[in-house]
């Protein structure tokens, strides 16, 4: 008989104040989980029952077979509680040095514990050139390196993420967004993360709590949730489909990586692993448009043309539709978004159950510090 997976139970559910929670999920103990949703719907809220800061009577939490909450029975109280807490900013010590700073974190880890070592931590997030420098000077991208770092060095079961870039300027926020990525391929630690930024949350979470006052309206991984024509994330603007992909061939002379995926295979721009290893692609619903029949060789500037059939469409807007697609022409394969006019689903007599193709303009790759904004009209 083989291992039930460990999973993260959170049930959550009465009042703080006037703030009515009815927050109940489970999902897998591994990996990122992102609690997304509007400002005020109570994400942060959660993080705090989940670190045992906020207390409702009746609340449930298990983290793989530890219980920390069974209503008023059982409640581990905060210090006793094994998270790395990393908030929107980095509260660092002014006065201690970098390693001070990192090496505080590891003062927290039970005696013995010391799973994950102070170089690996320095080596995950980059901070070998920072190590010296006086934290008063850090950039605000370096000082939440810092402070991510010094969250994991208290050796968490599970790592809480409170809007960790929402302090960034866009600029940091690319900076960073690769070193998360990596920690999660890297690290064993499951991650709750808060993020009301869509494509953050499409970069680094393998499943979505989505939450819409006070109540979990949807929990699944993420893709299944935004190929959910009933849940509002396929309107969003930066709505995406990411997609587990395999390396098929790699390209050296044009940079190109040949990548397979439920249903078709991608041409996709950067750096990725050795031939059969695994990968994970962001296509962008604004960067798929569709045409009945596929340009032939040498006639169009976009390479990846791939067959896909129509499961739906829903209005974004007073002139836009969001096409929600399968790929494959049997539609058999892994769901992608297209976003098009409505003039142009009229003028195409599109509908749901044609087999259509989908034209790719931007793939990325989103892990292993790729470059995720490498898009471009001659290159996929
Ligand atoms: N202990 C409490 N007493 C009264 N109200 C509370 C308490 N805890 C949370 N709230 C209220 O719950 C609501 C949700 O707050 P929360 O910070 O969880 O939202 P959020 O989704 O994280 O928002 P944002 O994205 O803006 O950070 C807010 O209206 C807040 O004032």
């Amino acid at each position: 008989m083989t291992a039930k997976p460990a999973t993260l139970t959170a049930a959550f559910v009465g009042r703080l104040g006037t703030f009515h929670l009815d927050a109940r999920f489970e999902v897998p103990a591994k990996g990122i989980t992102a609690l997304f949703g509007p400002s005020g719907c109570g994400k942060t809220t959660v993080l705090r029952c989940v670190a045992g800061l906020s207390r409702l009577p009746e609340g449930v939490l298990r983290v793989g077979r530890d219980v920390w909450q069974d209503g008023a029975r059982v409640f581990v109280p905060p210090h006793r509680r094994p998270v790395g807490y990393v908030f929107q900013e980095a509260s660092l010590f002014p006065h201690l040095s970098v390693p001070a700073n990192l090496r505080f974190g590891q003062r927290r880890a039970a005696a013995g514990d010391h799973a994950i070592a102070f170089d690996e931590v320095v080596d995950l997030l980059g901070l070998g050139r920072l190590l010296d420098r006086p934290t008063a000077v850090l950039s605000g991208g370096e000082r939440q390196r810092v402070a991510i770092g010094r969250a994991l060095l208290s050796q968490p079961r599970l790592l809480l993420m409170d809007e960790p870039l929402s302090a960034l300027d866009r600029f940091s926020k690319d900076d960073i967004l690769p070193y998360l990525e990596t920690l999660h391929d890297a690290l064993d630690i499951p991650v709750l993360y808060v993020s009301h930024d869509i494509a953050e949350v499409e970069r680094l979470a393998d499943t979505l709590v989505l939450m819409e006052h006070g109540r979990a309206k949807a929990v699944g991984p993420l893709s299944a949730l935004m190929a959910d024509p009933a849940l509002p994330l396929a309107r969003l603007p930066e709505a995406a489909e990411v997609l587990d992909a395999r390396v098929e061939a790699r390209d050296e002379t044009y940079g190109l990586a040949s990548v397979s995926v439920p249903g078709g295979h991608l041409l996709v721009p950067g750096r990725v692993g050795a031939v059969g290893s695994p990968c994970r692609v962001r296509i962008l619903a604004s960067d798929v448009s569709l045409t009945r029949d596929a340009p032939g060789p040498a006639q169009s500037s976009i390479l990846n043309v791939l067959p896909v059939r129509i499961v739906g469409a829903e209005p974004t807007d007073a002139h836009l539709v969001t096409v929600f697609l399968h790929l494959g022409a049997d539609g058999q394969g892994a769901p992608l978004l297209a976003r098009i006019t409505r003039k142009s689903w009229d003028l195409l007599g599109l509908a749901a159950g044609q087999a259509v193709h989908a034209q790719v303009k931007g793939v990325a790759l989103v892990e292993r510090g790729s470059d995720p904004t490498a898009k471009d009209e001659d290159t996929p």
